[in-house]
């Protein structure tokens, strides 16, 4: 495992500095949450928590602490405190898979005021990408519907940490495999694959390139069809090599078309195969698609069985980023728990205060979610009959409203550093599991409605209290 601990921005260290010499027994609670979901969708995928345990406990080698005193920034107490401090910091997470939405703390950080503060930057960058990527990944799956997906990107991923964390995210939104080996190993992710166009163009022809593929894979014969001329050569001699096969026992899996007008194509390759007599022969398509190529293609009738797609969602093409932040919500001083804020012009960015729990909603006795409610971490919720609450989003009108009839279920779980990794297979059934709890009209890829976020009156009221003060 590598240590990540000095993946961290400069300023996290400078703070943690002073924070050390001002207020060494003061302890903090950091929250981390979103404020926009990418592609204008409703929900995220929460993902990555299982790689922020492998990095922690973090602490620093002899070799980092020369480092830093080389950088003649800090004195040798902060330097010894570096080397020799004991991992304090207690996290509370939603569980990988859960959808999330904006304002909600998807986990949060209590520690020590220095060591809290350090941690922001590589939790950061662990949570934002796998969310990021396996949000992406589940409007992909969804737009496909139960066609599988095959993760093809690794060759455009921003880099192998992408490519690596990005096939893992992409398996928690959806996809059904990767063709990246050693995400398949590291994680226990099905692999599958085709063949790339330099196999046929190795050959002298494309039907010899077919016939050799068949020959080593008899049972895995996915033929790329688009080297020459889908219509007058690929299909052909995939259907001509599709024959020889069963006449020596094997049943074909299909071809993999990647060019051209992808409907027309997969509408006359299905029918050529059907009358040749492979009505079984799976239709695997590539080149660029993302969620609303995939859409469209199944809106306008192509008949498509499986998709391959690579760039778009490991680089989340149409929507690159999730800003995800980490804000200072409490600090507790000589046993006192002292809620803070952060105040700005733009309403969407004032903090919501305190030491928090999150709850998902559901009709009573139901499985049906309707609502999310943030509150203060010790309020009884979940004992509740009846809720005054507010929206959560400070740009909707602030009415306060009553819920009743409801069964609450706390979202934020304590994490164990030790607790052993599980396959993002798994992660992806209980995410669907998550999914099929929200309204239908939430999940839509284009203008989905809103789920709503609330807060309790008690938060609400914080909230204002500290804005008043500051
Ligand atoms: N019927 C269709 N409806 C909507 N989008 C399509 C359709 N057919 C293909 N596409 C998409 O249009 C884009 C076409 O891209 P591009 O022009 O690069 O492909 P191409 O020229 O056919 O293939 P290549 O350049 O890879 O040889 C791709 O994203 C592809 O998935
Ligand atoms: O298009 P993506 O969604 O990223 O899917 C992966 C792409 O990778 C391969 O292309 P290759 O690198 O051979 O280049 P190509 O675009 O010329 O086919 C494959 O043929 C797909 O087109
Ligand atoms: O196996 C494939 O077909 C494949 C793998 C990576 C990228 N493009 C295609």
């Amino acid at each position: 495992m590598r240590n990540l601990s000095l993946l961290t921005d400069l300023y996290e260290f400078s703070m943690a500095n002073g924070f050390q010499k001002d207020m060494p027994d003061t302890r903090a609670t950091f929250d981390i949450f979103f404020r926009k979901v990418p592609d204008q969708g409703s929900f995220v995928i929460a993902a990555g928590l299982q790689q922020i345990i492998d990095a922690l406990p973090f602490s620093f080698t002899s070799a980092d602490i020369d480092y830093f005193r080389g950088l003649h920034l800090w004195d040798e107490d902060f330097l010894n405190f570096l080397a020799h401090f004991k991992f304090d910091c207690h996290l509370r997470a939603i569980p990988e898979g859960t959808p999330v939405f904006p304002r909600e703390s998807l986990l949060t950080v209590e520690g020590p005021i220095a060591q809290a503060q350090l941690l922001e930057t590589l939790l950061l960058t662990i949570l934002n990408h796998q969310s990021l990527i396996a949000t992406k990944a589940r409007r992909i799956t969804f737009a496909a519907g139960n066609r599988p997906i095959m993760e093809f990107g690794a060759r455009r991923a921003q880099g192998a940490d992408s490519a690596i964390y990005g096939a893992r995210a992409a398996v928690i939104g959806g996809a059904a495999s990767t063709s990246n080996v050693l995400a398949g190993k590291l994680f226990a992710i099905p692999v599958a694959g085709t063949m790339a166009h330099s196999w046929i163009e190795a050959y002298p022809d494309e039907l010899t390139a077919f016939r050799q593929w068949a020959k080593y894979y008899p049972d895995n014969s996915a033929l790329l069809v688009d080297t020459y001329d889908v219509l007058t050569s690929g299909i052909p001699n995939a259907i001509t090599v599709f024959k020889e096969l069963r006449a020596s026992g094997h049943e074909p899996v299909g071809i993999r078309i990647d060019s051209g007008d992808i409907t027309s194509l997969s509408r006359q390759a299905r029918q050529m195969l059907d009358e040749a007599g492979f009505p079984k022969a799976k239709i695997t398509i590539s080149n660029a698609l993302d969620e609303n190529i995939i859409e469209s293609l199944l809106h306008q009738g192509a008949p498509i069985d499986n998709f391959g797609v690579g760039e778009k969602l490991i680089t989340s093409a149409s929507s690159p980023v999730l800003s995800g932040v980490y804000k200072l919500a409490a600090i507790e001083q000589n046993g006192q728990l002292i809620p803070k804020i952060k105040i700005s012009d733009s309403r969407e960015k004032v903090t919501i205060p305190g030491k928090k729990q999150v709850y998902r909603l559901y009709h009573q006795g139901s499985h049906e979610a309707f609502a999310d409610v943030i509150a203060l971490a010790d309020e009884p919720i979940a004992e509740q009959h009846e809720l005054n609450v507010f929206d959560s989003n400070p740009l909707s009108v602030s009415k306060i409203q009553k819920l009743t009839q409801f069964d609450a279920k706390p979202l934020l779980k304590p994490v164990d550093l030790k607790q052993k990794a599980v396959s993002p297979l798994t992660i992806q059934d209980f995410s669907k599991q998550c999914l099929a709890e929200l309204p239908n009209e939430t999940k839509r890829l284009t203008n989905p409605d809103t789920y709503h976020v609330y807060m309790t009156t008690k938060l609400a009221n914080l909230q204002n209290e500290l804005i008043d003060e500051n």
